[in-house]
């Protein structure tokens, strides 16, 4: 039997995106699941919680103090943001690489993490050795690495649309507008009014204008990108399906463009990352659904002389858990698509 050496451990185990990891890392050739955790259902077995894993990961949960000496060469934070960065600051000092999926480390500054989630962040320092996780962009920074910052699952679908243009100088500052919709698995799996079932079905609405803290991640990546500040009009809306994002960006260029010529600049870009797939017409969300895709199109509108980009991810996959088991694959020096390879689900 092959033998699999990396030894992780899932914090957070019984959410939404920690369940999605534990789906993926049960069927990944290199590792191996040493401890999963929750505090609300510690004692329970993981199957007994979720059915679909009945035969197959008939593991315990345990508390997540109860592993703190216990060794592993990977752990995946699968926690609310304030939460991970309790986590982080008890795990860093030891021989493992962590894998954080909440918004604690993607942000450049305390100060800026502060006015964006209105919290005193308890560990500044890990912003000294954060990486941002956007695999397609930061893949030699992500390999020596300790501590990623898995993006947020807004961030990737947005900034995966226009990362091209920005890399190639030719976006207009501020003239940037990304509408998002999100499935509602977005919203964790602690049931609240908003997730109620008579406030989504046949419903759909637009939340957090102008306050979403998803603006400033991608504010600061495409100021990353393209080296120069840059602002941009965001609106989240609510979809009443299970999974699944999709984002119409819009944006002014600085030259004129054509559909060929904007083609060619997004096939330069992306013909080396296996995850990005360009589609010849707008893709729909499950065109990419349980999978680790994000297919996009970009279209050049001659009327209006306007650049819209498409684009579709499964927002607990490459929004959340495929991106940051890309991430441990190239942190521990794996194929980068191992375990990956997933055909999306439709209908
Ligand atoms: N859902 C999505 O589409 C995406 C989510 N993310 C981010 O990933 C992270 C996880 O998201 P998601 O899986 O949706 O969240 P969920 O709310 O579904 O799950 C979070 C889990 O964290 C555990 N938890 C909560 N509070 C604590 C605590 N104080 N100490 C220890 N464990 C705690 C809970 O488990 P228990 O009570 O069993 O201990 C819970 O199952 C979040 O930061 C989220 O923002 C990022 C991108 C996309
Ligand atoms: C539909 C929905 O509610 N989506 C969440 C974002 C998803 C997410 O988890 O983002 P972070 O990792 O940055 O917290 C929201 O708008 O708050």
């Amino acid at each position: 039997m092959h033998n699999k050496k990396y030894r992780i451990g899932i914090i957070g185990a019984t959410g939404f995106t920690g369940s999605e990891l534990a789906r993926l890392l049960c069927q990944h050739p290199e590792i191996t699941i040493k401890h999963i955790t929750s505090e609300t259902h510690k004692g329970k077995l993981f199957s007994d919680l979720h059915p679909q894993f009945l035969g197959i990961l008939d593991q315990q949960l345990e508390s997540a103090d109860v592993i703190e000496n216990s060794e592993v060469d990977v752990l995946f934070l699968a926690l609310p943001h304030g939460v991970s960065m309790d986590f982080v600051k008890k795990w860093e000092h030891k021989n493992c690489k962590i894998i954080d999926l909440s918004g604690d480390f993607r942000l450049s500054t305390p100060a800026v993490y502060k006015s964006w989630y209105q919290k005193d962040h308890v560990f500044t320092k890990g912003f000294e050795n954060a990486v941002y996780g956007q695999p397609e962009l930061f893949a030699d920074q992500i390999k020596n690495s300790t501590l990623v910052a898995n993006p947020g699952c807004y961030p990737t679908a947005s900034i995966l649309s226009l990362a091209p243009l920005f890399q190639s100088g030719l976006i207009v500052e501020d003239s940037v507008i990304i509408d998002a919709k999100s499935g509602l698995t977005g919203a964790g799996v602690k049931a609240s009014d908003t997730t109620h079932f008579s406030n989504v079905n046949e419903n759909f609405k637009a939340y957090g204008l102008g306050v979403h803290r998803h603006t400033v991640e991608i504010e600061e990546q495409f100021s990353i990108l393209g080296k120069q500040n840059i602002q941009v009009q965001f609106t989240p809306h609510l979809l009443p399906v299970d999974r699944g994002i999709l984002v119409t960006a819009y944006a002014k260029t600085n030259k004129k463009l054509d559909q060929e010529s904007i083609t060619k600049i997004y096939q330069d870009c992306y013909k080396e990352k296996p995850f990005v797939r360009l589609r010849k017409m707008a893709p729909g969300i499950k065109d990419v659904r349980g999978s680790h895709y994000c297919d996009i199109f970009p279209f050049w509108d001659e009327r209006t002389q306007r650049v819209i980009v498409v684009s579709a991810i499964d927002n607990l996959l490459k929004g959340a858990a495929s991106q940051a088991v890309h991430n441990m694959n190239l942190m521990l020096g794996f194929e980068e698509k191992t375990g990956l390879e997933q055909i999306p689900l439709r209908p």
